[in-house]
């Protein structure tokens, strides 16, 4: 087995909470990790403070980290990426290595959405540019930030297309308190990411009107479920909707405040409006956008997906939380399992 100090370098684009904790994390296990940010003032920050106040300020770098706004500087000699910026930036990043990289690339990401306007998966976008057979995977489960780069116990899914990425990758990631999962399913593990974010906001904004833990239990429940309907009609494994990147994320995006999805939830629930509650969290709160990708994808496979229509319709058309909420209680009876 190759040692993580014995890999080439490895860029994590994108320095905000999450792909700062994930080059804490490969960076303290040994690997040579080069973490880019597209804002120079915030990278002299770092390399100053040696930590990511803005985003994480409770976790200090290892001495090896490097920080750069450099993207060419990032990419040298560098065959893995791993892309952690916000999934509306996915395509764009593509478009920006695609000239600083040789063909032997392996693209990780571990962004939680799919394309917007579109739905379609990042791994779609990954092979329109680079090609069907470059090795690409992506890391999905429940993992805060904070805790992960407090290292914290957590588990994570690795979905890949290539078994050599899966085993160097794992190589690279895992540690006494970071366990990993692998996974071939690219399809599940993305929409489970993706999708959780729409319930989550949904359990919030249950949440935030001052409904129970029953209401809440029921959403958590009712949202796998649907992920999973869609999951299996778009090829999707069963086990991934009950594994980290399913039910996994799903419980804890849904019931832990550190949740920005959950925590928009909770301040639409309260009355405040979409546009204020997303500029009070000040980070990405992806449910937002989520929320029509699935609606996108519920219309074209023709799957029914109440809940995250009852998302759209909130987040996006200024429906009445209230009246939503007994719509989806109203709607005809049916079997478990359907
Ligand atoms: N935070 C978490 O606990 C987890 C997050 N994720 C996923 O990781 C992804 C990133 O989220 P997270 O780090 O939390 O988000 P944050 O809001 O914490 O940070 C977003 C980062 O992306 C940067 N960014 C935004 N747009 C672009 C762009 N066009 N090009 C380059 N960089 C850009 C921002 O830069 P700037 O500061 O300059 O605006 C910032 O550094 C999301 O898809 C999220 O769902 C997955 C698991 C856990
Ligand atoms: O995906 C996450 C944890 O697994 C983070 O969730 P939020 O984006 O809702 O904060």
């Amino acid at each position: 087995m190759t040692k993580p100090e014995q890999f080439s370098p490895i860029a994590v684009l994108g320095s905000g909470s999450f792909g700062t904790a994930l080059a804490i994390l490969l960076a303290g296990n040994g690997n040579p990790t080069r973490l880019w940010s597209r804002d120079a003032e915030q990278v002299a920050l770092m390399q100053q403070q040696r930590c990511n106040a803005k985003y994480l300020p409770d976790a200090p770098f290892p001495s090896t980290l490097e920080v750069t706004s450099d993207l060419a500087q990032a990419l040298d000699g560098v065959r893995d990426i791993l892309i952690a910026t916000p999934s509306h930036a996915f395509s764009e990043s593509l478009k920006n290595i695609k000239p600083l990289v040789g063909n032997d690339v392996r693209l990780v990401w571990a962004c939680k959405g799919l394309e917007p306007g579109t739905g379609r998966f990042l791994h779609e976008l990954a092979a329109e540019m680079f090609g069907a057979s470059t090795p690409m995977a992506v890391l999905s489960g429940p993992t805060f930030a904070k805790e992960l780069a407090t290292a914290m116990p957590t588990a994570i899914t690795l979905a890949s297309n290539n078994e050599t990425l899966t085993n160097d990758m794992t190589e690279r990631l895992v540690n006494s308190a970071f366990r990993v999962y692998t996974s071939d399913d690219l399809i599940g593990v993305q929409l489970g990411g993706a999708l959780k974010n729409v319930v989550a906001v949904g359990a919030g904004i249950a949440d935030g009107m001052g409904f129970g833990a029953n209401a809440r239990t029921a959403l958590i429940t009712r949202g796998l479920a649907e992920i999973q309907r869609l999951g299996l009609k778009l090829g999707g494994k069963p086990e991934t909707f009950q594994g980290m990147a399913g039910l996994g994320d799903l419980i804890l995006t849904c019931t832990d405040n550190q949740s920005r999805n959950r925590r928009f939830g909770l301040a639409l629930g309260h009355g405040v409006g979409v546009e204020q509650a997303i500029e009070e969290i000040g980070q990405v709160v992806e449910g937002a956008k989520n929320a029509h990708q699935a609606v996108l994808l519920s219309e074209k496979y023709n799957v029914d997906m109440p809940i995250s229509q009852a998302i759209y319709r909130i987040v996006h058309e200024g429906a009445d939380p209230v009246q939503q909420a007994y719509e989806l209680l109203g709607r005809d009876l049916k079997q478990e399992g359907q």
